[in-house]
């Protein structure tokens, strides 16, 4: 059995779950569900608070998790990341009242609220920085206002939640996040981990790519082709059309419409484009 670590609650919550849930394996039917068994993809699901997930794989219990980069830096654990998962995108940010800082270095002697404050201690020791960490549990953008602390080192998704409260960000991203897979440092991958890592590929190649078909005269075919490359190469089959090919390959989504405008400037025909619902490459 695998053991998975899999965040419970929060902003990773549902990303997780509709990634794992792609990939073909069981998942919770309600969020009261802490364990959840999937016999047939021989893995056990353990829903975990999100900064606790990193802890668990270090220490060995579980042997592999999904949780935010920021917070596997925060941790210390004795983990590594296995794969990105490209959702719960965000940085790690200073942030202040207006005009007050402008870079880290003018944080020196001052108090500093966190959420993080492994990533901020590592960041702070990094740059030679010698300020006070205030250690917080969340909400830590209203500490300024408060007077318990000059600046914050949080999270920054949208930057709502700082202009809601009139902060403003400064200084260089400490950090940039995304969800990852991680797995104890060193630890020996067994086979349900490889193919957790498969599928989860897979699923991450399907979200990027669409697949296109189109027809062209077998005169353009090269310069189609320069276009659409797709993965080993497009496949060509003959057409019921004397002097026509079809052409079938995976192109990256972002940008996908420009390739549609390209191809029908060379006179391709029939251009469809639909989406990969899984693959494995
Ligand atoms: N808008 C966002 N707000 C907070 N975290 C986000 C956001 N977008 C992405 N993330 C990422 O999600 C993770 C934080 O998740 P979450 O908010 O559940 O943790 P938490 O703040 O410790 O938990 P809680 O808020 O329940 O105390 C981090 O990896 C963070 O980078
Ligand atoms: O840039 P934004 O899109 O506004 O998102 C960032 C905010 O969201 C998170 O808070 P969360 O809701 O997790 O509450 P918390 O501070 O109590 O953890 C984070 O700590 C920031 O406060
Ligand atoms: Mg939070």
């Amino acid at each position: 059995m695998l053991r998975l670590a899999v965040p419970n609650k929060g902003a990773l919550a549902e990303g997780a779950q509709t990634v794992l849930k792609e990939a073909g394996y069981r998942v919770r039917k309600d969020s009261k569900e802490l364990v959840v068994i999937d016999p047939d993809n021989s893995c056990e699901l353990f829903f975990l608070r999100p900064k606790d997930i990193a802890v668990y794989v270090g220490e060995g219990t579980l042997d592999a998790g999904i949780t935010g980069r920021d917070m596997l830096q925060d941790s210390g654990a004795r983990v590594e990341e296995i794969l990105p998962l490209g959702f719960g995108r965000s940085t790690f940010r200073f942030a202040a009242d207006p005009g007050v800082f402008s870079s880290v270095a003018d944080l020196k002697g001052k108090r500093i609220a966190t959420a993080y404050a492994g990533l901020l201690e590592g960041y702070l020791a990094e740059q030679g920085v010698e300020a006070r960490v205030i250690k917080l549990d969340g909400a830590v953008e209203t500490a300024i206002r408060l007077g318990v602390a000059d600046a914050v080192a949080d999270v920054v998704e949208t930057g709502t939640t700082l202009r809601n409260i009139g902060l403003e960000v400064f200084g260089e991203p400490i950090a940039r996040s995304e969800a990852v897979l991680i797995q104890r440092t060193d630890a020996v991958e067994s086979p349900a981990l490889r193919q957790l890592v498969r599928r989860l590929q897979g699923v991450l190649v399907a979200r990027d790519y669409v697949m296109m078909d189109y027809d062209i005269r077998v005169e353009r075919i090269e310069e189609a082709i320069a276009l659409t490359p797709g993965m080993e190469g497009p496949t060509v089959s003959p057409l019921h059309r004397e002097g026509w090919v079809a052409v079938r390959a995976m192109v990256p989504r972002t940008g996908h419409q420009q390739v549609m405008d390209q191809l029908w400037e060379l006179g391709a025909k029939a251009i469809l484009v639909t989406a990969i619902y899984a693959c494995r490459l």
